[in-house]
C-alpha cells in the first residue's frame, strides 16, 4: 500500500489502464477460445496499443501480469491442456516505416556489425497450431494458448490434408521436433460454409480466420474433417537428436528441410540483406494481398542466421529476432442497417446493404453489394446484425458475415420484393428457374432506362461531356413535368433545350440510386438542372447538347457498346464492327454467322438475334439513324478498304499525339485486331514512353517493335513499311 500511496500514476490513468486491460482481455477470450470476437482486429489493436501507449507513460503499469506482456492468456477450456517444449510466442508489430526501421537499427545494433540476412514471409491470418513430431510420426497437435501450454486438438490436426502423419526421409528425421504454423481457411469456401451452418440453424463465422479457429476446436473431429482447413509451417520449436550435418544454420536451411519431410512450407519467401529489400518485399506483398486463396494480415519479418537470433533473445511475449508488419485492415464492423434492391441497366435487381457509414481503406463505405436473395441468405445476415465489412483493394466492398453474438433479437430477415422498387413491375425471374430477378419493363422502367442512358452517356460509349448520372435521372425521373422527356434512348439526339429547361429533379447518388440529402436539414435535394435563375440555359445545358450532337459521330463499336444489348461489352462491339461494318448488317446476319465471328460466341449471338426482335430496339436504330448517328464503318456497309486485315496489335506504354483509344481505333478501321497480351501470334507491338513488360515480352519474342514513326508507317503506308521501320533489339528501345 505504501508503494501505491507514494506512486506518481494518477488515478484517471490507474482506473483507464485497469479498464483496458479487462477489456483487452475479454476480447482475447472470445477471439481465442469462443472463436467469435465482437470487434474487428483493426480495433482490438487500437485498444492494445492505447494500453502500450499508457504503459510508455507510467511504466509502473507495466506490470507481468500486464495484457501487453503475455502471449493471448491461459483460460480454461473443454480441451486438454499440454505444455509445448519450447514457448509459442506472438510477434512485435510494426504499424510503418519508421517502427520497421527503428526494429533493424536495434537488430544491428545487437549483431555489433556481423553480417546478417532478414527472411522475408507473408503473415497468414489463420491460427497458430504446434506440431509435435517423434521419430518422424506426429504425436501431438496443439493450439498456442498462453505460449506455455495450449490445448490438445490432435484428433482434429490430423484431418487437414496438408499435415503429414509422418515425415518422409527415414533417415534424417529427428528425435523430436516441433513444427509451427498457421492454420487457415481457403477464402472461397468460406461462403459455402455459412450457407451450410444457416441451412442447419447454426450461427454463422464472421470471417474466414474464425471459421479456421471454430472448426480445428471442434469436440467432435469429424466436424473438423468436412472442413476444407490448410496449414502453412512457419518455424520450428524444440528440435532434438538431428545429425548434426543436417541442422540448419538458417531460417531459410531450415524450411528446405522441412519441405523435404514433407511439411506445407510457405512459397511466397525471400532471402534479402538490407531493410531496403525487406522495403521492396513488403511493397510486394501488397500486391500479393488479393491474388492468394486466403487471407494475409501482413509480412513477418525474421533474422535468417539461426545462430544469431539467439544473441537477440526474446522478451516475455515476443522474439526480438523478428517483427510483424501490419497492412493496414480491410475488415470493419458495423452495422447492417437495411437490405434494399436496386434495379440495373438490363433489369436485374439486386439487393444491397445499407450500413451505418464506416471507413475502411481509405475510403467511407455505407453500401455493399449482396448480389442476389440467395447470397443475402447465404450469408446469414439480418437486418439489424452487427456484420463484418471487407473492402479488398479496389473491389466493391462486401459484407463477410454477421457477429451473431451480438444479436438481441430485434434483427429481422430481409425479404425480397415482387414487384420493382421503380416502376411497380413485378419481378420474374432472368430466366426459368434463376434466382437472379429482373424487372420485365425493360423499355420504359425509369431505373433501367436511367442506367442505359447513363452508360450510353459514359467512357466506354458516346463518352458525352457534361452528361452524367444526374442528368440522366432528370430525363427519365423527373419531379417536373410529369412525364419524362426521354420514353427510351431512341430519342437521345432529337432533345432541345426548350426541352430541358423547365425539369426539376432529385439528385440520384449513382452507387445506390437513392437521392441524395442536404446534410443540414435531411431534406431531398432537388435542383433545375439545365436552367439557370432566370430560367435561361445553364453553359453546361448547351455544351452538353452540343457534346451530344458531337457524339453522333463515334466510332461504330462504341454506338453498338451503346445499345445495351445483353453480353454485347466494348470487347464484342470491337469484333461486330470489325467483321460487319454496320449496325443493319448485323441486324440481317444469321445466328450462325454471328455466332462464327471471332470475339462473338453463341450466347453473344443469341443475345443479339433477341434484341434486333424487339420492335423499339429497331425503333431506336432508325430514331439514331435518323438523327445522323454513325450506323456503319467509314467506307459504307461494304468492305472498305482494309489494308491491316489479318494483323495482330498490341499497344503499349503512351504514344505522343495518340491516345490509346485512338490509336486502337486508328488500328481496327484498317482491319487489325487489337489486343492486350503480347504473344507469338503478335503481328506488331506499338510502344511508346514508359512501355513496361510487354515490351519485355516483345523484345523476349523477337517481335516487331514499332515507335511512333513505325506505327505512322504502318497506318500510311502499310506492313511491309512498318517492317522495315521497326525496332527489333534492346538496345534500339525508344
Ligand atoms: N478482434 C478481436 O477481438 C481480437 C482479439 C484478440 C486478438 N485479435 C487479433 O489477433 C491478432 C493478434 O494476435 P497474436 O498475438 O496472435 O499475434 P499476431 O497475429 O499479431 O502475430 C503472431 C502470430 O502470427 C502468426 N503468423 C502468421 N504467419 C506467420 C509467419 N509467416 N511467421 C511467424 N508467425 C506467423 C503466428 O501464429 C503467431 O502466433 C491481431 O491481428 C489481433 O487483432 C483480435
Ligand atoms: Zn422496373
Amino acid at each position: 500500500m505504501a508503494a501505491e500511496e507514494r506512486s506518481t500514476v494518477p488515478a484517471e490513468a490507474r482506473e483507464e489502464h485497469l479498464r483496458l486491460a479487462q477489456e483487452v482481455d475479454a476480447h482475447r477470450f472470445r477471439y481465442y477460445v469462443k472463436d467469435a470476437p465482437v470487434i474487428s482486429d483493426g480495433e482490438f489493436d487500437r485498444m492494445l496499443r492505447a494500453l502500450e501507449e499508457l504503459e510508455e507513460r507510467y511504466s509502473e503499469l507495466r506490470t507481468p501480469d500486464s495484457p501487453t506482456q503475455q502471449v493471448a492468456g491461459r483460460y480454461e477450456t473443454e480441451f486438454t491442456a499440454v505444455p509445448h517444449r519450447q514457448r509459442m510466442l506472438s510477434l512485435d508489430n510494426a504499424f510503418d516505416d519508421e517502427e520497421l526501421a527503428a526494429w533493424a537499427d536495434r537488430v544491428a545494433r545487437e549483431l555489433e556489425g556481423l553480417p546478417h540476412h532478414f527472411l522475408c514471409e507473408l503473415k497468414i491470418d489463420g491460427l497458430a497450431v504446434n506440431l509435435t513430431y517423434e521419430r518422424g510420426r506426429l504425436v501431438r497437435a496443439a493450439t498456442r494458448g498462453d505460449g506455455r501450454t495450449g490445448e490438445d486438438i490432435t484428433p482434429n490436426v490430423r484431418t487437414i490434408a496438408d499435415v503429414p502423419e509422418r515425415l518422409a526421409g527415414e533417415g534424417d528425421v529427428p528425435e523430436l521436433v516441433e513444427i509451427r504454423g498457421e492454420v487457415f481457411f481457403p477464402m472461397d469456401r468460406f461462403e459455402e460454409l455459412n450457407a451450410r451452418l444457416v441451412e442447419e440453424g447454426k450461427a454463422p463465422f464472421a470471417n474466414p480466420r474464425n471459421a479456421a479457429a471454430g472448426s480445428l476446436r471442434q469436440k467432435d473431429p469429424r466436424v473438423t474433417a468436412g472442413r476444407p482447413l490448410h496449414m502453412l509451417v512457419h518455424g520450428i520449436g524444440a528440435l532434438e537428436g538431428l545429425a548434426p550435418a543436417l541442422t540448419p544454420a538458417s531460417l531459410s536451411d531450415a524450411y528446405a528441410l522441412l519441405r523435404r519431410w514433407g511439411l506445407p512450407t510457405p512459397e511466397h519467401h525471400r532471402v534479402v540483406d538490407s531493410l531496403d529489400g525487406v522495403r521492396a518485399y513488403i511493397a510486394d506483398s501488397g500486391d500479393r494481398r488479393h491474388a492468394l486463396g486466403h487471407e494475409i494480415d501482413g509480412a513477418v519479418i525474421k533474422l535468417d542466421e539461426i545462430p544469431l537470433q539467439g544473441r537477440l533473445g526474446s522478451t516475455s511475449r515476443a522474439p526480438r529476432w523478428a517483427i510483424a508488419w501490419k497492412f493496414a485492415p480491410e475488415e470493419v464492423n458495423t452495422k447492417l442497417l437495411d437490405i434494399r434492391v436496386g434495379v440495373g441497366r438490363t433489369g436485374r435487381v439486386t439487393p444491397y446493404a445499407v450500413v451505418e457509414p464506416v471507413t475502411v481503406a481509405g475510403s467511407e463505405v455505407e453500401f455493399a453489394t449482396l448480389h442476389n436473395q440467395d447470397v443475402v441468405k447465404a450469408k446469414g445476415v439480418l437486418i439489424g446484425d452487427t456484420v463484418v465489412l471487407r473492402k479488398a483493394g479496389d473491389v466493391i466492398p462486401e459484407i463477410l458475415g454477421p457477429v451473431a453474438d451480438l444479436r438481441d433479437g430485434g434483427e429481422r430477415e430481409f425479404v425480397m420484393p415482387a414487384a420493382c422498387p421503380e416502376c411497380g413491375t413485378a419481378l420474374q425471374p432472368m430466366k426459368e428457374g434463376d434466382v437472379d430477378l429482373r424487372c420485365p419493363n425493360a423499355r420504359s422502367c425509369p431505373a433501367q432506362l436511367r442506367e442505359r442512358l447513363f452508360y450510353l452517356a459514359g467512357r466506354k460509349c458516346l463518352d458525352i461531356e457534361h452528361f452524367g448520372y444526374v442528368v440522366a435521372t432528370a430525363l427519365t425521373q423527373p419531379l417536373e413535368p410529369s412525364e419524362p422527356v426521354l420514353r427510351d434512348e431512341g430519342g437521345l439526339f432529337d432533345l432541345t433545350v426548350e426541352e430541358l429547361l423547365p425539369i426539376r429533379t432529385y439528385v440520384l447518388d449513382p452507387d445506390s440510386g437513392l437521392p441524395k440529402r442536404d446534410p443540414k436539414t435531411g431534406e431531398k435535394k432537388v435542383v433545375t438542372l439545365f436552367a439557370n435563375q432566370k430560367g435561361e440555359p445553364r453553359k453546361n445545358t448547351l455544351a452538353m447538347l452540343e457534346n451530344i450532337a458531337a457524339a453522333r459521330g463515334r466510332p461504330l463499336a462504341r454506338v453498338i457498346t451503346g445499345l445495351s444489348i445483353r453480353h454485347v461489352g466494348p470487347v464484342a462491339a470491337e469484333a461486330l464492327a470489325r467483321e460487319f461494318r454496320s449496325v443493319d448488317r448485323i441486324a440481317e446476319a444469321s445466328e450462325e454467322e454471328l455466332a462464327a465471328t471471332e470475339g462473338v460466341g453463341p450466347t453473344i449471338a443469341a443475345s443479339l438475334k433477341d434484341w434486333f426482335a424487339v420492335e423499339w430496339h429497331r425503333g431506336i436504330v432508325e430514331r439514331w439513324r435518323a438523327a445522323g448517328v454513325r450506323m456503319a464503318e467509314e467506307g459504307g456497309a461494304d468492305s472498305g478498304p482494309r489494308p491491316l486485315d489479318g494483323l495482330t496489335v498490341v499497344v503499349t506504354g503512351t504514344l505522343e499525339s495518340w491516345t490509346r483509344d485512338a490509336a486502337k481505333e486508328a488500328l481496327q478501321s484498317r482491319g487489325a485486331k487489337v489486343t492486350g497480351s503480347v504473344s507469338k501470334k503478335t503481328s506488331f507491338v506499338v510502344v511508346g514512353d514508359n512501355p513496361g513488360s510487354k515490351y519485355d515480352k516483345a523484345v523476349q519474342l523477337k517481335l516487331p517493335i514499332l515507335d511512333a514513326s513505325g506505327f505512322t508507317a504502318l497506318l500510311e503506308q502499310g506492313p511491309d513499311a512498318a517492317r522495315e521501320a521497326a525496332l527489333t533489339t534492346a538496345e534500339e528501345q525508344p
